[in-house]
């Protein structure tokens, strides 16, 4: 397939590193720096080097498949490169909500997907993968040509599921980024030491509760994936920790941020936490 990758931060690098195996990709960035930077080093990951194309995004053109790792954050500054597009077919990777409702009414065939893949991103071309996850993706707007996708992607060493119900796959991992995320960035630890504080531990389970609540998921099911995510990243530091210490905008208006406005019950705790980070990111903003 011909392939394009948009955002060519963590998740895009490691996403078009492994599918130039099999695929003609074009990374599309937005600074020149990036651009020079891959086309002279390539990607390189674990000693491993992969080539692919690089433009910058004002180049956009059409391709089989475009694959949107950007920022929830940075989706406003994209959409207008992907609106002049003719219709294409789109997959997007995000954490978070807030992009599903925002890009419905684009004229393409849209995918959405998670990725449960740890990615550190080095410098502009260089990534470390801390733990291979995979990949699942699912769309509303018909099965058959998300599987079709799903089954081009997929590589033993790069695995690709079709997920029929993705949607709540979806807001599973917004539940468990709700609660990793802010805590972890609240008090400046890896994600391990919520599990190992028994103070960090108890208000996890209460924010859990609150979340899976607002969006009518099995409680229990949701503190298993805590749990075993907590554990499986305990060295790891969340992104949202490492947006605040690099003075960028988190992802808290598309995480609790989300889970304030749409929930239909109380989330006292998840309004809370939202309002730390945001005081938290405010007072990185003013000082950089
Ligand atoms: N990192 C991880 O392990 C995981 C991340 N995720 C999710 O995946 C998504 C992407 O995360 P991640 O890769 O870590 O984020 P990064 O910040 O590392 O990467 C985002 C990239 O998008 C680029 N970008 C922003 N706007 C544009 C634009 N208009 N055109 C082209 N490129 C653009 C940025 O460029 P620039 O550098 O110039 O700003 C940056 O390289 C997020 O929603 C995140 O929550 C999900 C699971 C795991
Ligand atoms: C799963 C987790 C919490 C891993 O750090 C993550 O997705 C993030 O940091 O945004």
């Amino acid at each position: 397939m011909d392939i394009g990758v948009i955002g060519l931060g963590s998740v895009g690098l490691f996403i078009a590193s492994q599918l130039s195996k099999r695929h003609r990709v074009t990374g599309y960035v937005r600074r020149t720096e990036q651009q020079n930077e891959i086309v002279r080093q390539g990607i390189l990951l674990d000693d491993h080097k992969y080539e692919i194309d690089v433009k910058i995004i004002s180049e956009l053109k059409m391709h089989d498949l475009l694959i949107i790792c950007v920022k929830q954050t940075q989706m406003d500054s994209l959409l207008p490169y992907i609106q002049n597009l003719d219709s294409t077919h789109i997959l997007f990777i995000q954490n978070g909500l807030g992009h599903v409702e925002k890009v419905n009414g684009l004229n393409h065939v849209l995918f959405f997907g998670v990725c449960q893949h740890g990615v550190t991103k080095i410098n502009d071309y260089q990534i470390r993968l801390n733990g291979l996850g995979q990949i699942r993706i699912g769309s509303d707007q018909g099965s058959k040509s998300a599987e079709i996708i799903q089954q081009q992607l997929d590589d033993e060493s790069f695995p690709v599921y079709y997920d029929q119900d993705i949607f709540s796959t979806i807001q599973e991992k917004l539940v468990v980024n709700s609660v990793i995320n802010p805590l972890t960035a609240l008090f400046e630890i890896p994600n391990g030491e919520i599990l190992k504080n028994s103070y960090l531990k108890s208000m996890a389970k209460q924010l859990t509760s609150e979340a899976a609540k607002a969006f009518s998921l099995n409680e229990e099911r949701c503190w298993e994936l805590v749990h075993t995510v907590a554990e499986n990243t305990q060295e790891n530091y969340s992104s949202m920790l490492v947006d605040l210490q690099q003075h960028r905008l988190t992802e808290i208006d598309y995480i609790n941020g989300y889970i304030v406005k749409h929930s239909k019950h109380d989330v006292l705790l998840q309004h809370f936490m939202y309002q730390c980070i945001k005081a938290k990111e405010m007072n990185r903003l003013q000082r950089s």
